[in-house]
């Protein structure tokens, strides 16, 4: 599991470990582990021209600028050819002297300009255009979103095949990962960032994570090295506020049968889904259930789509009878007005039940509309909206219109309020997929396993009978959700391996990324 800390968290921890420590000493580790990833970088040598490789630091005015610019002096020690531009007046580490830091890269050999300065400000824009690798060490936990016009001609001077590797967080991206800055261009795009001990939010939820790139941690020495005393975050107290659930953390979690196990005991899955104009939705639905072995999968539909269902997954029993879990809402076509058809009334009907019913329930797309059917409901029950969705979802609970580009603007802030009015779990699907319990004290877990390529109609369909199984199973929504949205990655992967997917594909890859997953 990979845990994040929110900001205020990671000061206090490192206030607790600084105590301990004589001055400037975690600014020193920070910046020689900042150091040793630019000079690992540089003989990865891929994305480095020809000559010596030049290396340009952005400094900023506090402790991101101050890691940055002790990083240029300990690379031009290492014979690295150094550029650096400062904004500001750079930190220089607790307590120091705040040009100890430029002084000691002047002094290693660096080229060091004031990017305040006109006449310097050209020559750094010329300085940067010949860069192989650039570190932005211009804000950093302590940044408001978006950046100010002086760094943003830096970061626009920045050349396309530079490997751009941030300190801390890309700088102008919001550190608590919760907003999209006002003008996306107004942020530095990484390829990989370096973060000291505790990864932060930023660099795991969906408005920032794509501008972190590859994360790297650093590790300066806040946790607890096994030693006994307990590190500073250890006695700090503080608790994760986003998790993500690696590949390891799947065998301690998946519902494995045992000898003891049959069909009822693993759990039934009930799917309502599909409708005449729909009826795909339900074959795609009942095989990521399949996918995920349940004990059994019950599906009520439409005479037709039953039909359909039986030509791809002869398994799955027709009839009403017990069921642990439902799976309601993927293809609906519920109608409106006068224009109910009988088939649409009963699916209607089916997933009032299941909604009335002391079963956990995850609610897909058209059954999302019946949230007035959520209150006083005290089951499990997981939501699985798109942006979209969720911003019609809002609409109808604020009651005044929210913008899908709201949504997307600030993801988790929507998905929190979507749980808090459902008091349901809201699993926000994108290229990161939240999932937010209705209880704010429990973390967030954010996942990001698919390619892009998975971002073609019927995936959610699939994703939704998959977490349905896991349900059935007896997890809480928030682990259903998560889990099943790593798996549903994992078997996008495998099934587009670097090229577009079939959903059929996919699905069928459901069981052999659980399998792979297993046996690691
Ligand atoms: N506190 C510690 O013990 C450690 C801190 N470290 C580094 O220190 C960083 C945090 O340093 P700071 O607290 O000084 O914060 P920053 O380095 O993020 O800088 C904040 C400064 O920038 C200004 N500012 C904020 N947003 C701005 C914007 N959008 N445009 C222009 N100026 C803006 C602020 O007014 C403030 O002066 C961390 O991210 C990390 O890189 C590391 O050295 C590890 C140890
Ligand atoms: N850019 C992307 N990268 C990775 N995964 C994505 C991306 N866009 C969407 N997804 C995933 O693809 C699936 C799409 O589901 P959904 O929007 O419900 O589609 P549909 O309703 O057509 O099945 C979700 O699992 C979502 O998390
Ligand atoms: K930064």
């Amino acid at each position: 599991m990979i845990e994040a800390y929110a900001v205020a968290d990671v000061r206090a921890v490192e206030d607790l470990a600084r105590a301990d420590l004589p001055e400037g000493e975690l600014m020193q580790r920070a910046s020689r582990g900042l150091a040793e990833v630019v000079l690992a970088r540089l003989a990865d040598a891929g994305h480095r021209r020809t000559g010596e490789p030049r290396v340009v630091v952005l400094a900023g005015r506090g402790d991101n600028g101050g890691d940055a610019l002790w990083a240029a002096a300990h690379l031009a020690h290492s014979e690295v050819a150094v550029g650096v531009v400062t904004l500001g007046r750079p930190a220089a580490g607790d307590g120091d002297d705040a040009d100890t830091a430029r002084a000691a890269a002047l002094e290693a050999g660096a080229v060091v300009l004031d990017g305040d300065d006109r006449a310097a400000g050209e020559q750094a824009t010329a300085l940067l255009a010949e860069a192989d690798l650039v570190v932005d060490g211009l804000l950093g936990i302590g940044g408001r979103p978006g950046l100010r016009d002086d760094a943003r001609r830096l970061v626009d001077a920045v050349p396309d095949d530079a490997w751009v590797l941030a300190v801390d967080l890309p700088s102008g991206a919001d550190p608590a990962g919760e907003s999209l800055p006002d003008d996306l261009a107004a942020q530095v795009i990484a390829d990989e960032t370096v973060t000291f001990s505790l990864v932060k939010p930023v660099h795991l939820l969906p408005a920032t994570e794509a501008a972190v790139g590859r994360l790297t941690v650093v590790d300066i020495g806040l946790e607890d090295d096994g030693a006994g005393e307990g590190g500073a975050l250890q006695r700090s107290g503080a608790r994760p506020v986003v998790e993500r659930l690696t590949y390891d953390d799947v065998r301690g979690l998946w519902p494995v049968p045992d000898a003891h196990s049959d069909k009822y005991s693993r759990g039934v899955v009930g799917v309502v889904a599909g409708s005449v104009q729909y009826p795909g939705a339900a074959v795609l639905s009942v095989l990521g259930a399949l996918g995920a072995g349940p004990g059994m999968i019950r599906y009520l539909g439409p005479s037709d789509v039953q039909w359909l269902v039986h030509q791809r997954a002869p398994e799955v029993v027709t009839a009403a009878g017990r069921v642990q879990a439902w799976v309601i809402g993927s293809g609906f076509d519920l109608g409106s007005g006068e224009s109910v058809g009988a088939d649409a009334l009963a699916q209607r009907e089916r997933a009032h039940e299941a909604l009335a019913s002391d079963l956990p329930v995850l609610v897909d797309a058209g059954a999302l509309e019946l949230v007035d059917r959520l209150s006083g409901r005290d089951a499990p029950t997981l939501l699985t909206p798109h942006a979209g969705e969720l911003a019609r979802l809002l609409s109808t609970l604020r009651g005044e219109d929210v913008d899908r580009r709201a949504v997307e603007a600030a993801p988790l802030a929507h998905a929190r309020d979507a749980a808090r009015r459902t008091g349901a779990t809201v699993l926000l699907k994108g290229s990161t997929t939240l999932v937010v319990d209705p209880d704010d004290g429990v973390p967030v877990r954010a996942q990001r396993d698919a390619p892009a390529w998975v971002a073609t109609a019927g995936a959610g369909d699939v994703l939704g009978g998959l977490c349905g199984t896991l349900l059935a199973a007896g997890l809480a929504p928030r682990d259903a959700g998560s889990l099943g949205a790593l798996v549903h990655g994992v078997a996008a992967d495998r099934a587009s391996a670097g090229g577009p997917l079939r959903i059929l594909d996919l699905a069928a890859e459901v069981g052999p990324a659980v399998r792979s997953l297993l046996s690691r």
